[in-house]
């Protein structure tokens, strides 16, 4: 048989587990589209199942109603599934619904960032022990396609660093913040009307949503396996309008960011609000965009940017692993899995290396300076500028280092939260993106 010739000729099943922001989106794009996806894949794909938690919610969707069950395992189980999408989030019952569908014979395609970068492992294996394959282009950065950019365009690099900003809240809430001056609660409401967040926001908000991405990114970049917990995590829900402000004054913006780094022997993955210079690319993304700058060996700097999350959004990216997986599907074949095989270190956050903005309440008086010098030269933290504000009860000192290890800096700013002279050490931010 020429290999390029489809060896299945029936029309492709699909089942769909879930259907809320991200579902509906889907289920509506595979009905919409199908001709055109037919045509795209070879075969017609014909939406099989829509395992739902209730049949009694109103659904703006035109399927037909007999699509709907609430038998999810099931449903995936039946034998004759193709492509299985799992739209559901979180870690059970999706890791159960997925690995059975690999079982009985599916492909899947998920956008579920935190089952990946969680027990990634246990699904690849699935996966290459089942010969089909397991998609995720949507669990990383929404619409952009960066996952499969990682996995093979990139294949054949040496990426060194992945810095990004992938989650789509809590760029959102901090943009709303410095460009509207708006409250948090405030943004953060608006995001979750717009169907940006996750079912539990504090996923957004307090970095774990971004840190699974992370890990994902990190794996996917230095082909070595990297977990939700070997990631350092931070969120913005200690950032400012003083945090903000000071950025602003320094040419600066907050951001969340992702970023992976490796050297020669070892990776490390961490998440958290830094401040990056106005004319760094990552600077200008607004709103929930997302955007994933990477630095290879011979590519050079490339940056990927577009809408990261919102229910079409995400659709498009899903569909576009629906159609790659059924289109392997059609020739009995499978893509790439993963490759873990440089099995680097993965560090701890206390060995990264970053530049810091220290804000220090200090009593202003004479000598207050050298004292809060010396603490910094006591841990090798060297200091690039500083900076006065206020005067008497209200003297703050506003301190930029040059890059510093990430534990000398907590040791400083431990030792800086003894001293007599110093009312409290009000914030401490990294600067990233010297570029
Ligand atoms: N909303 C977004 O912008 C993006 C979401 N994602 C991911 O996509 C997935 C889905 O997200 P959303 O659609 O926003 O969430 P959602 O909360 O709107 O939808 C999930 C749906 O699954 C249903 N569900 C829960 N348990 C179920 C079960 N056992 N059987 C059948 N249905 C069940 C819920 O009732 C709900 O309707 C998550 O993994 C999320 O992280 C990824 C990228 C962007
Ligand atoms: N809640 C996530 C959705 C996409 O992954 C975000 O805000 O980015
Ligand atoms: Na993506």
């Amino acid at each position: 048989m020429n290999p390029s010739e489809p060896s299945v000729d029936r029309p492709l099943r699909i089942a769909l587990l879930g259907c809320g922001v991200v579902g509906t989106e889907v289920a509506r794009l595979l009905t919409r589209d199908a001709d055109e996806l037919a045509r795209r894949v070879g075969l017609p794909l014909e939406l099989v199942g829509i395992a739902v938690r209730r049949l009694d919610r109103d659904r703006d969707l035109d399927v037909p109603a007999e699509l709907f069950t609430t038998d999810a395992l099931g449903l995936v189980t039946r034998g004759d599934i193709d492509v299985v999408v799992e739209v559901i989030g979180g870690i059970e019952p999706a890791r159960e619904l997925i690995l059975a569908a690999l079982e009985a014979g599916a492909s899947v395609v998920t956008a579920n960032k935190a089952l990946v970068a969680e027990d990634g492992a246990r699904l690849s294996a699935a996966a290459t022990k089942a010969e089909r394959d397991l998609s995720f282009e949507a669990a990383v950065a929404g619409a952009i396609p960066i996952v499969r950019p990682l996995r093979e365009s990139l294949a054949g690099d040496r990426v060194q660093r992945v810095l990004g900003i992938v989650n789509g809240t809590t760029n959102y809430v901090l943009d709303q913040m410095t460009t509207l001056g708006q409250g948090f609660s405030e943004a953060l409401e608006e995001a979750q009307r717009l169907g940006y967040a996750e079912a539990d926001p504090t996923a957004d908000i307090e970095g774990f949503d971004a840190a699974a991405k992370a890990a994902i990114l990190a794996s996917l970049a230095f082909h070595t396996r990297v977990s939700l917990g070997d990631v350092h995590r931070e969120g913005i829900s200690d950032v400012t309008a003083a945090d903000v402000r000071s950025a602003a004054e320094m040419g600066c913006v907050v951001k969340l960011l992702a970023i992976c780094e490796r050297t020669e022997t070892s990776v490390g993955a961490r998440v958290h609000p830094a401040m990056i210079p106005l004319e760094h690319p990552l600077a200008s993304v607004r709103g929930a965009y997302n955007a994933v700058f990477v630095e290879s060996e011979a590519a050079g700097q490339l940056m990927f940017y577009g809408p990261g999350a919102g229910g079409a959004p995400t659709a498009s990216a899903i569909l576009g692993d629906v159609v790659s997986v059924a289109r392997n599907r059609v020739r009995e074949i499978f893509g790439p899995g993963e490759t873990t095989h440089a099995d680097l270190e993965v560090i701890d956050v206390g060995r990264a290396r970053t530049r810091y903005h220290v804000a220090i309440d200090v009593q202003d008086r004479a000598g207050v300076l050298a004292v809060i010098a010396q603490e910094f030269a006591r841990f090798d933290v060297s200091i690039k500028n500083l900076r006065q504000e206020g005067h008497g009860s209200d003297a703050q000192l506003v301190i930029v280092t040059h890059e510093a290890e990430d534990a000398s800096l907590a040791a400083t700013v431990e030792a800086l939260r003894g001293l007599d002279i110093v009312r409290d050490v009000s914030s401490v931010m990294r600067v990233e993106g010297g570029i």
